[in-house]
């Protein structure tokens, strides 16, 4: 493909694509990649020397949870995106619940995206709740452009008082019934309340609260049970069902035998379950409390089978983030549970996965970028090819590095990765062409990023 001249050229770049990795250069026109191969000789009004480095789609993190509007001071769009971008992502979906009031109606989105306009470095969507008693919001909120809907199955810890409730079975299933006609995805939190919370009230009861107790506490039979039990609700709406943070091989598994009988579902795990095992809990603390728990490291390589075998469809970071303070509790049961690492999930899995483990880079790619766009209707996004957004993250396979406080970008600077050795980095970030991040610039002042809706970009704003 050729083109008279680009408004820029990457040159020389290891290009992953969407079956291998070349070395070829990449023509950018109006936020759009307009060329790819040898472009040598074509003119350009600016060049960036790619040698030596690998582009990728920039990460499309399906899962992040900002807490604005309200909870700003908990994690906000300029903090949360900036940490997203220095971590090689170009979009992320921002999840309901976090904020306050959480996007259960069109007022909230409305706040949403007034707290989000001209504040985020990359595009972003938004996610919808599905709550008991805001069925009636399920189409407003589809009309409006968000990504789909998010529930429960097991309580939610949101901020603030007017909280994001988990879904009854009922709901559930009313609510999947009404999603499946709006042809949006369904997220689903799948851990199984009665399990938990019956297993939470023994180990309280006897005093046992310490990181292993509260792991022990969701046990993985919890996740299955409720996997189990929405994958029949979605037979039976034919919703179309994406399953969160799975953290088990088995829940994996599950999962891939729906998708193979027919079921519109897919499987997202997080950088955490792939890194980070049981121990953890006891070295680190409250920093690495997530739910679903984090597993021993038998089910840690288990879980990277089921990757290697491409049964994931997608890694996201679940980024969940709180002021330090609440990790710091005296019990396990009482501090904030969610993991901070926006910044860290490109890196974690291209160096866990690739350097480590052999994994071609476009599978990664596949996970992180084209699975997202493509399950959630982000037609620009996910890959390098012409006609796709020019949103790219170059990075330096060789530049490895201690994850330091001092690197953090958002809020509030605990991580569970802090201390842990990144294998590779994130040497620059370009959002539809638009350079958002490098690495000794850091963020770019302006914060051009758009929202999203799938099918296409929602233009607000200048
Ligand atoms: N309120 C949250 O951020 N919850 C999240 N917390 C985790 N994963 O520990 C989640 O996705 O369930
Ligand atoms: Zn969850
Ligand atoms: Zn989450």
């Amino acid at each position: 493909m050729t083109t008279e001249s680009f408004d820029m050229v990457i040159r020389g770049g290891s290009v992953v694509l969407k079956d291998r990795t070349a070395v070829m250069d990449i023509g950018i026109t109006g936020g759009v990649i307009t060329g790819l191969g040898q472009l040598k000789g074509q003119p350009a009004l600016d060049y960036v020397d790619a040698e030596g480095l690998t582009v990728m789609p920039g990460m499309i993190d399906a899962h992040v949870h900002l807490n604005e509007p309200g909870f700003g001071h908990w994690e906000g769009f300029e903090t949360g995106s900036a940490a997203l971008a220095a971590g090689g992502v170009t979009t992320y979906l921002d999840m309901p619940l976090n904020g306050v009031p959480p996007t259960v109606t069109i007022e909230a989105l409305q706040l949403k995206l007034a707290a989000a306009e001209g504040r985020s470095s990359v595009d972003y969507g938004l996610w919808g709740g599905l709550v008991p008693g805001r069925l009636e919001s399920i189409v407003p909120l589809h009309e409006a452009g968000v990504i789909g809907y998010k529930a429960f199955m097991s309580a939610a810890g949101s901020p603030g008082e007017d909280a994001f409730c988990e879904a009854d079975d009922y709901t559930l299933l009313e609510g999947m019934k009404r999603i499946a006609a709006t042809g949006k995805v369904l997220a689903l939190h799948a851990e199984s309340e009665p399990i938990v919370s019956m297993l939470a009230q023994e180990m309280k009861r006897s005093g046992r609260t310490s990181g292993a107790d509260y792991a022990a506490s969701r046990p993985i039979q919890a996740e299955l049970e409720a996997v189990h039990r929405a994958l029949i609700y979605a037979g039976l709406t034919g919703c179309r069902v994406h399953f969160v943070h799975i953290s088990s091989a088995e829940g994996i598994g599950l999962i891939r035998e729906a998708s193979l009988r027919g079921l519109d579902v897919t499987a997202e795990t997080c950088p955490h379950y792939l890194k980070l095992t049981t121990d953890d809990l006891a070295a680190k603390g409250a920093v690495a409390k997530c739910a679903p728990p984090l597993r021993s490291g038998e089910e840690r390589e288990k879980l990277w089978e089921t990757v290697k075998k491409g049964w994931v469809n997608l890694i996201a970071s679940d980024h969940s983030p709180c002021p330090s303070a609440m990790k710091e509790r005296d019990s396990f049961f009482e501090a904030w549970g969610g993991i901070a690492g926006a910044q860290s999930s490109l890196e974690l899995i291209v160096g866990e996965g690739h350097l480590k483990r052999g994994l071609p880079l476009h599978a990664i790619s596949g996970m992180v970028s084209l699975a997202p766009a493509a399950r959630f209707g982000l037609s620009q996004k996910g890959a390098i090819a012409p006609g796709f957004d020019a949103d790219l993250a170059i990075i330096d396979l060789a530049d490895s590095y201690v994850l330091g406080k001092e690197h953090l970008l958002h809020r509030h600077k605990h991580s569970p990765y802090v201390g842990e050795e990144l294998k590779c980095r994130v040497a620059a970030v370009y959002v539809r062409g638009k350079r958002v991040y490098d690495k000794a610039g850091g963020v770019a002042a302006e914060r051009s990023g758009r929202w999203v809706k799938p099918g296409g970009v929602e233009e607000r704003g200048g």
